[in-house]
């Protein structure tokens, strides 16, 4: 039985009748009608997949101007609905005139069965992924406004962010690699996101890629899709990353942390420009713009044999090198009271403003955790303050982050806590502010880390 409903609408009862049995065996529902004149009542009532309309309906008539007339008005209420016209007399000019109007089949009377149940079910298949897209241009389209409203926009008026804004502009039209380059929190997904608004493939995906959170396992299955069968648990095929992100953006997040082998089957596929799904030998073409960041020195790590120069050479037509907020002057001002909003609305607070001394205080601290640390230490003064005003105390900054060498000695009656901390606070000091590599010599995932520093308040 298949899944639709069928709308069969004709003058005559005996065909009413006929197509009612014929097609009630193998479709949903069928529902008849005399009259075109029905057809909004009909269709406000039922949720109609495939409409078999009729050409002429007044005595005599035989031209199918009626039946174009009702075709019209059919798409003109929803352009998705499948209508197959049936008519008694073979005139191609009409049935060429009908699907130049829209509609999906043409079928001549008297019909038939399998013909008429062959041109049903095939009508019933495209309703079906017409349904299909709809839905998912829908979700697409909600995600890209989630997205938007998550990312919202590059907020810095000092000298570097303005020039920075400036490059983004003028490259984000082409389809140039850009590498992005900065400490952890500095903005290098909000960058990248920019970068994607401002291009030419602005509708399409915006595909986040953390990988640093691919184990080498899941790099190519997540990357490049796999076949059915490719291992035990690839019970169906599925595109990876790069296919899903069709038409758009790829943005692959801690480029830096990949291992050289992983590093080479990158460099192919850009190099390329295909992937192979796992298990399957047939190469698929991809057309992706390349956005990459990370907070490791590449250029370094080139030197030191660690990461691959042709690579580099690859991704880095132009590279963004984010500044550190504490090199962002009053911009740190501009983002608290960006922030101060945003959690106000968040926690239905009306919090006016930071006093003065909390602004020096803002300004004064070195945020070695940069925009994400001031982000946070924001929300919970939000969440903190019970005045109108964010005092200095409110920002509840750690004295210890504004000298080098204030850091506690390790001492033999340390409480496990402290000693955690202390571990995390060196840790994250000896590889300068470098979460990813702090997390690594701590064998913690990054997440874990930020969880830490969190609860640490470092
Ligand atoms: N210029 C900015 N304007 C507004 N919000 C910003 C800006 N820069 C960063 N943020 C916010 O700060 C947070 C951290 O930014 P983001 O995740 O882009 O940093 P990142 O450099 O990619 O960090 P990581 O290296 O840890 O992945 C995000 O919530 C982001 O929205």
């Amino acid at each position: 039985m298949i899944d639709a409903t069928v709308l069969v609408i004709d003058d005559d009862d005996d065909i009413l009748l006929s197509a009612r049995l014929l097609l009630k065996q193998h479709f949903q529902q069928v529902v008849t009608c005399k009259s075109p004149r029905e057809i909004n009542v009909l269709l406000s009532r039922n949720e109609v997949d495939i409409i078999l309309l009729d050409m002429n309906y007044q005595k005599g008539s035989s031209d199918g101007r009626e039946g174009l007339y009702w075709l019209e008005h059919i798409l003109s209420i929803d352009k998705d609905y499948v209508v197959i016209l049936m008519t008694a007399y073979g005139n191609v000019e009409l049935a060429v005139q009908a699907i130049k109007k829209g509609a999906t089949d043409f079928i001549l009377k008297p019909w038939e069965n399998e013909k008429l149940f062959a041109t049903l079910s095939a009508a019933a298949k495209l309703r079906h992924s017409n349904k299909k897209v709809n839905k998912l241009e829908k979700l697409h389209t909600s995600l890209q406004t989630d997205m938007a409203r998550r990312f919202e926009h590059i907020v810095g008026a000092s000298e570097p962010i303005q020039k920075l804004q400036g490059v983004l502009l003028k490259v984000a039209p082409t389809d140039a690699n850009i590498l992005i380059l900065g400490e952890n929190g500095t903005g290098k997904q909000v960058f990248a996101y920019e970068i994607h608004k401002h291009s030419q493939r602005k509708n399409g995906v915006f595909m986040h890629v953390d990988l640093g959170s691919l184990t080498e396992n899941l790099f190519e299955s997540e990357l490049f899709g796999y076949a059915k069968g490719a291992f035990t648990d690839a019970k169906e095929d599925k595109p990876g990353r790069f296919e899903m992100a069709e038409g758009g953006t790829i943005f692959l997040d801690e480029i830096g942390n990949l291992s050289l082998p992983l590093q080479a089957k990158l460099l192919s596929v850009i190099q390329n420009r295909t992937v192979n799904r796992l298990g399957e030998s047939r190469e698929r073409k991809i057309n992706v713009r390349l956005v990459t960041a990370t907070n490791m020195p590449l250029s370094e790590m080139v030197t030191k044999g660690t990461f691959r120069q042709d690579l580099l050479f690859r991704i880095n037509t132009v590279e963004l090198l984010l500044p550190p907020l504490s090199k962002r002057g009053s911009d740190i001002l501009l983002l608290a009271s960006h922030f101060l909003q945003t959690f106000n609305n968040k926690y239905h607070r009306n919090i006016q403003k930071f006093d003065s001394k909390a602004e020096a205080l803002l300004l004064r601290y070195h945020w070695p955790g940069n925009v994400r640390e001031l982000q946070h230490v924001i929300e919970r003064a939000v969440i903190m303050t019970d005045g109108l005003q964010i005092t200095e105390e409110d920002l509840q900054l750690n004295p210890q982050k504004f000298g080098g060498n204030a850091a506690p000695t390790v001492q033999e009656e340390m409480a496990l806590g402290d000693m955690e901390k202390l571990m995390v606070q060196r840790a994250i000091e000896k590889h300068k502010g470098n979460i990813s590599r702090a997390a690594s010599e701590l064998g913690l995932t990054r997440a874990a880390l930020y969880r830490r520093i969190e609860k640490f308040d470092l």
